[in-house]
């Protein structure tokens, strides 16, 4: 199980955890009280002077899914990015306030992006394998990390199950990873994404280039995903997240009218099903019954 203590955040990756299985916990309702692996306080995240963001706070649950919902640019990718410092590679752009992830912020002097990334994995919007076959892609991680080939194979193939994949592409690994359907390229990135053993899967928008039943399949894999991975997803689908995730953070725009510019903020933060049917904020309400946004 990779080390959630993030004492070792600093360190060179140790290629020995990379592929190590994490113990399999409860999704759902046996998951509240479950411990608290992000505690955001008082985010704020620019691009140059332009605050795109600000004050959001709230916690993501172990092996929970936490939903990121609301109207086009309100910041949900920006503030799923400053979760695993994906942010760090856009230029100008900076976060305030902390990022806590068990416990240690992620900003921290000496934390290092790269330990960061790999223990908070992405999935994009768009599937992106490499022009490489189906091995190498779920192999890449790893062997750049220093996995030797024969542990590489194992990893491949629980990494590949594990994304419900395997069936689908076991006897064609060596297949360019290009030829696969938009919806198993899909799945062929988030099996990349796992062979590298994180603990947390940030997902932005990973269905919205799918069609209905790719979307079906990826959206029970995400439950499935729950049980050993702590999950994060932006969705502007409200039906997937009222489906998938068991928290949603509805984030809305404040404009400025000085400046005349939109910053997003998170308007309210709950149990998904609350959000659903008995939000607190009018806002929410409006949003999740149609009738803004
Ligand atoms: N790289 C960037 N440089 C400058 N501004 C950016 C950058 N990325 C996003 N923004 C701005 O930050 C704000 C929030 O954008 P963001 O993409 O996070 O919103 P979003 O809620 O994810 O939107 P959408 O639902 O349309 O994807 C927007 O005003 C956007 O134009």
């Amino acid at each position: 199980m990779s080390d959630p203590s993030l004492s070792a955040l600093g360190r060179t990756v140790d290629p020995r955890r990379i592929g190590a299985n994490t113990a399999p916990a409860q999704h759902g309702p046996a998951g509240h009280g479950a411990p608290t692996v992000f505690d955001i306080r008082g985010v704020n995240v620019y691009y140059g002077a332009y605050k795109a963001v600000k004050d959001v706070n709230f916690t993501v649950a172990k092996n929970e899914i936490t939903a990121l919902i609301g109207p086009s640019g309100c910041g949900k990718s920006t503030l799923l990015r400053s979760l695993n410092r994906m942010n760090d590679l856009i230029p100008g752009a900076r976060v305030e306030g902390t990022v806590s992830y068990h416990g240690k912020d992620v900003y921290a002097a000496g934390v290092d992006p790269v330990e960061v990334r790999r223990r908070i994995g992405m999935v994009f919007q768009k599937a992106n394998p490499f022009p490489k076959s189906i091995f190498d892609n779920v192999a890449y991680g790893p062997r750049i990390h220093g996995v030797p080939r024969a542990e590489r194979e194992a990893i491949v193939e629980d990494s590949l199950k594990k994304a419900a994949l395997w069936d689908e592409v076991k006897d064609k690994l060596k297949q360019s990873a290009l030829a696969l359907s938009g919806g198993q390229q899909q799945r062929l990135c988030i099996a990349r994404t796992i062979a590298l053993a994180p603990e947390v899967v940030l997902m932005d928008e990973p269905c919205s280039a799918l069609d209905p039943i790719a979307t079906a399949r990826i959206e029970e894999l995400m439950v499935d995903l729950a049980k050993q991975f702590t999950i994060v997803i932006v969705t502007h689908n409200m039906q997937q997240a009222a489906r998938v995730s068991d928290k949603t953070a509805f984030f809305s725009t404040e404009v400025n009218e000085q400046s005349d510019t939109r910053t997003g903020v998170l308007v309210e933060f709950d149990d998904t099903q609350r959000i659903f049917t008995t939000p607190s904020d009018e806002r929410t309400e409006n949003y999740v019954t149609g009738r803004f946004g």
